[in-house]
Parts: C-alpha cells; sequence; structure tokens
C-alpha cells in the first residue's frame, strides 16, 4: 500500500549541508524507502535562487517518491503543514564576533522559525536543529512554540555519537556494529562528555577494554574537538557526516532504536541524571512507538558526573544569556 506522504522542511536548504542533505531525503533515507516526500525549502531571499538551483538538480534525478519542491523565504510557508523540520540554516559566527552577539543573532531566526511551526505545522510535526548552537538554538524554538509539545524539539548529537563509535572501533578493532550503548551527554560542543562506561562491545563494558589515559586524553578530546579539526582539515564544517547524522536522528525517532541499543539526542530534560528540567541536552535515548524516551537508572561515576555536569553547566550558561536577550 502506497504511504501518504511526508512534509519535509529544510532550512538553510542552499548550504552545504543542505546540498548533501536534500538529495538523501528525496531518494528515501529519511524516513524509508517507501514514503514519498513533499519537500519545502527555506532560504533568506539572497540564496533563494541557489536553492532553485539545487531543486533543479532534485528534479534531474527523477527520484520515485519525490512528489513536489517548494522554495521559499517566507517561515510562514515553510513550515505551513510540514511534518519534520530540519532547521540547518543558522548565523555562524564571524570574526569579532561574541558569544552573545551569535545567541542574539541566532535567536533573529530561531524565534520566527518557532513561531511559525506553533502557527501551521502538521499536529505530528518533528524538529531537528542542526543549526549550531544547536541546542540552545532548540530551546529558543521551542519556547516560542507553546502548542507543540516540548518533546518534538531536538537537537543533533548524533554526529558526534558517530564519531565516537567509529573512534572506539578503530581503537578497538572492531566493526561500529559491534559497539552498543554508547551516549553523548550534554551540549554539542567541546564540553560534550562521550560515555564509553555503559557502553559495551562483545557484552563487555568498553571503558574497561581501553586503558585510562586513552579514554581521557586521547578519546574524549578528539571526539569532542572534531568538528573544529574538520573545519582545520577542509577549510568548512563538517556538512555530508553533518548531513549523514541528521538522516540517522529522524530515521531512528521515526523507526526506532534496535533491541538492547541505544543512541544519542539532544531532547528536552525531563530532570533525569540532575539535568536542570527543560534544557535541552543530549542524553542516552531509545525510540520507541514515534517517540525518543531517556534512558533511566544509569550509574553515573564520579568521572563521568564531572563530565557531564561541566557540559550541562554550560547550556545553564547559554540558556542564561538568552533569557537575557528575551529569547526564552
Ligand atoms: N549539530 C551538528 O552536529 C552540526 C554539524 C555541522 C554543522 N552544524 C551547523 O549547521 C549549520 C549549517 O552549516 P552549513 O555548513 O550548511 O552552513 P552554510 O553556511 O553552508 O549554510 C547555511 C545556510 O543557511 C542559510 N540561512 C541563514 N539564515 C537563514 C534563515 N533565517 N532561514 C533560512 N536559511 C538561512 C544561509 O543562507 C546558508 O545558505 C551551521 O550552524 C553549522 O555550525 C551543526
Ligand atoms: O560548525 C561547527 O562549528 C562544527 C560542527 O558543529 C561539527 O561538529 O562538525
Amino acid at each position: 500500500m502506497t504511504k501518504a506522504p511526508v512534509t519535509v522542511t529544510v532550512t538553510g536548504a542552499a548550504g552545504q549541508i543542505g546540498y548533501a542533505l536534500l538529495f538523501r531525503i528525496a531518494s528515501g533515507q529519511l524516513i524509508g524507502p517507501d514514503t514519498p516526500i513533499k519537500l519545502r525549502l527555506l532560504e533568506i531571499p539572497q540564496a533563494v535562487k541557489a536553492a532553485e538551483g539545487t531543486a533543479m538538480e532534485l528534479d534531474d534525478c527523477a527520484f520515485p517518491l519525490l512528489q513536489g519542491i517548494d522554495i521559499t523565504d517566507d517561515p510562514r510557508t515553510a513550515f505551513d503543514g510540514t511534518n519534520v523540520a530540519l532547521l540547518v540554516g543558522a548565523r555562524p559566527r564571524t570574526k569579532g564576533m561574541e558569544r552573545g552577539d551569535l545567541l542574539e543573532a541566532n535567536g533573529g531566526i530561531f524565534k520566527p522559525q518557532g513561531e511559525a511551526i506553533n502557527a501551521g505545522a502538521a499536529d505530528d510535526v518533528r524538529v531537528l536543529v542542526v543549526g549550531n548552537p544547536a541546542n540552545t538554538n532548540a530551546l529558543i524554538a521551542q519556547a516560542h512554540a507553546p502548542d507543540v509539545p516540548a518533546e518534538r524539539f531536538t537537537a543533533m548529537t548524533r554526529l558526534d555519537h558517530n564519531r565516537a563509535l567509529t573512534q572506539l572501533a578503530q581503537k578497538l578493532g572492531v566493526a561500529v556494529t559491534d559497539i552498543k550503548k554508547l551516549a553523548i551527554w550534554g551540549n554539542h560542543s567541546a564540553t560534550q562528555y562521550p560515555d564509553l562506561f555503559h557502553a559495551e562491545v562483545g557484552g563487555k563494558i568498553a571503558a574497561e577494554q581501553v586503558e585510562k589515559a586513552w579514554l581521557r586524553d586521547e578519546f574524549i578530546p578528539t571526539v569532542a574537538k572534531r568538528g573544529a579539526a574538520i573545519i582545520e582539515a577542509r577549510g568548512a564544517s563538517s556538512a555530508a557526516s553533518a548531513a549523514n547524522a541528521a538522516i540517522d536522528h529522524v530515521h531512528t525517532w521515526v523507526n526506532g532504536t534496535a533491541e538492547g541499543d541505544w543512541t544519542s539526542a539532544g531532547v528536552v530534560s525531563d530532570g533525569s541524571y540532575g539535568v536542570p528540567e527543560g534544557l535541552i541536552s543530549s542524553f542516552p535515548v531509545v525510540a520507541r512507538d514515534g517517540r525518543f524516551e531517556i534512558v533511566q537508572g544509569l550509574d553515573i561515576d564520579e568521572f563521568s558526573r564531572e563530565r557531564i555536569d561541566a557540559s550541562v553547566n554550560e547550556l545553564v550558561e547559554e540558556r542564561e544569556a538568552v533569557r537575557k536577550l528575551g529569547l526564552v
């Protein structure tokens, strides 16, 4: 039976992540191989022409599942009836810009987008914020969508999760599929905490299979600073891997996590593990029946506690900063 089409809105569609993302969505990798897709591309007026060029290329792929592409610079039009909103477009930090300036500039993007989602998105809308600072941008959008359940707003830490999987797999000489229950905690920033104390390889705890010094001095900083290392190497921030992680995040959200495993996502905290309620923080999560649920009951030792607290404190500071700007 043919499934009903899913409307997917991508902001920043003419950007480098947009270019790596749209073709994969249109080919059916976001939701599944039997779900038709309607695309909505949101861009700023100066980049609409470039988005039109990408849309021409999408047409030229003749994707069987792609039922249409709308391009707009108006958030209300972009999010009207949308089922999946991928908020990729954001204001990058430029020379001389302070963190407060960055948060304010992004407030100017994510506040109206949250309002537009509130006004017109489909009842089942799912929102993934990719644009940085992703957790706090998600918080801003969520704060302006009071009629949408807060749990529908998420921030992307799946790229960090995937990076951690590969670093550990390469260290142990195993396949990434041999690793279960890895988790990223906190902010999508250099303070994030990739946790190997609950991760399992061959049924045994991963942290017990690596040297403590490697875990502390190599693994954690490599994963946490990988974004900066990519920028240094490519001269541009990660794009294909970020798009891949966005696909993974939504696919898992809709289709579920495998039995006996979990993943990582920035979700609204319910106060679990001492993370203040309402913050959008990364946690180990399972996806069931189309919802993310924070994995409960994990023991957190002192080493992990210190690192989770440091990242969560950064999120608290970001929330304070956007509160002062009247954005949440
Ligand atoms: N969470 C993650 O893991 C992760 C990973 C990589 C990149 N990122 C972030 O994703 C964002 C996008 O990265 P990119 O490389 O595609 O950047 P990019 O500069 O290539 O593209 C961004 C696009 O967003 C558009 N845009 C700006 N304001 C907009 C608005 N109000 N509405 C719609 N579109 C708007 C721009 O015109 C541009 O085309 C950045 O903030 C980057 O830091 C996050
Ligand atoms: O865009 C960045 O600052 C880096 C990006 O968030 C990444 O993790 O690759």
